[in-house]
């Protein structure tokens, strides 16, 4: 994998470049969607591909282990093709699903135990098995495991997790430069940044996994409930210590006003479940404001739902259709609804990646910030 920055915004710490992967080209910065069980929920490939026009989504280790599991994705030849995505794909390591999904769990110095939100089964993830699922999955961009602190945490807490993360990181650079790609293909492991919202933790975190000189950082354990203004402070802390000539990927990050100020704190690389999750209930991102589509007022609005983002499904089908197909819970809602809000972040950043090479990004940025939290 090779990043190449291609222009800086005079006004802020926004850049632009272009990441390539054995799949493929990823332009930045980016929004990746979340596509956890192999799938970027009710939404197809071809829609993926040519309406959103993704460069990029991602999968999930927690989830893919347990459904379909390893042998059916290593007997499909890896995710690729398993879901027919022929483009980059990235999966995280399974430590934060962990965290959020599996009832029971124990942290160990070994690794995590588990049980399967699925069937209750017991399991163990270790920075060296999670590695060799990742190779098993085949993901262009892996993750290493680690812990995601929970927001509020204990600093006594957090120092001693991030030590453990920096461990696990170790074993995780060990196990993945000692094996291969599964299908003929290169793989890369980012390292993920913590120290919950201790700047001294933040620091050393962050000094720590620069020093680990791999191709792409991750900056993690943000977008956990701490107020934004904590993750703006964080993020740009982590990302004056960061090398300049690697990409940076801000896990879970967020609404598009956290994305756009994010992006001028220097952050290349985002993904976030908003888009998809608030669709399912009717919570539009719009190129004027946001729209609840359940509301009354859109009952008879035979308007196209944007009609300024262009895409197939935004301006083909109207508000009052969408409104009504989401009150009779039709599968279509969430379909449309999806396709909608992910055209709508692919539109952000590609906005974004052009006023940074224009050298206009900072004003347009805070312009654009204000009109994106309208709600209409
Ligand atoms: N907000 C998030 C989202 C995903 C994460 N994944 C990993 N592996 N680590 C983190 O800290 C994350 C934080």
């Amino acid at each position: 994998m090779t990043f190449e920055l291609q222009a800086q915004d005079p006004g802020s710490n926004a850049r632009a470049g272009k990441v390539t992967t054995a799949h493929g080209v990823i332009e930045t910065p980016i929004f990746m969607p979340v596509g956890t069980a192999a799938t970027v929920k009710a939404v197809h490939q071809r829609e993926l591909k040519e309406d959103i026009q993704a460069q990029i989504i991602l999968g999930n280790t927690y989830h893919l282990y347990l459904r379909p599991g390893l042998d059916i994705l290593e007997k499909a030849g890896g995710l690729h093709k398993f879901n027919g995505w022929d483009k980059p794909i990235l999966t995280d390591s399974g430590g934060y699903q962990v965290f959020s999904l599996s009832g029971t769990r124990k942290i160990i110095e070994e690794g995590v135990k588990f049980k399967s939100h699925i069937d209750g089964s017991t399991h163990l993830f270790t920075p060296e098995n999670v590695m060799d699922t990742q190779r098993t999955i085949g993901a262009d961009i892996i993750m290493a495991f680690d812990e995601c602190t929970p927001y509020p945490c204990e600093y006594d807490y957090a120092k001693n997790s991030m030590h453990r993360t920096h461990r696990w990181l170790k074993r995780c650079c060990e196990r993945f430069d000692s094996t291969e790609g599964k299908y003929g293909f290169d793989q890369t492991l980012f390292p993920i940044v913590q120290g919950s919202t201790f700047r001294d933790l933040r620091t050393q975190s962050a000094e720590y996994i620069a020093s680990m000189n791999r191709e792409g950082n991750a900056i993690g354990g943000l977008s956990v409930g701490e107020p934004a203004e904590m993750m703006y402070e964080m993020t740009d802390l982590v990302c004056s210590i960061l090398p300049k000539d690697k990409p940076r990927y801000l896990m879970g990050v967020g609404t598009p006003a956290n994305i756009l100020e994010n992006i001028a704190l220097g952050v290349d690389m985002f993904d976030c479940v908003l888009p998809t999750r608030n669709a399912r209930n009717g919570m539009l991102f719009t190129t004027q404001g946001i729209i609840n589509i359940r509301n009354q007022r859109w009952k008879d609005d035979f308007s196209p739902i944007d009609a300024e983002l262009g895409g197939y499904t935004s301006t083909f089908y109207s508000k009052a259709y969408l409104r009504h197909l989401i009150h009779a819970q039709e599968y279509l809602a969430g379909m449309i609804a999806s396709v909608h809000n992910l055209t709508f972040y692919l539109w952000l950043v590609k906005q974004a990646r052009e006023q940074i090479k224009a050298g206009t990004f900072a004003a347009w940025k805070n312009v654009m910030v204000e009109k994106l939290m309208t709600r209409l």
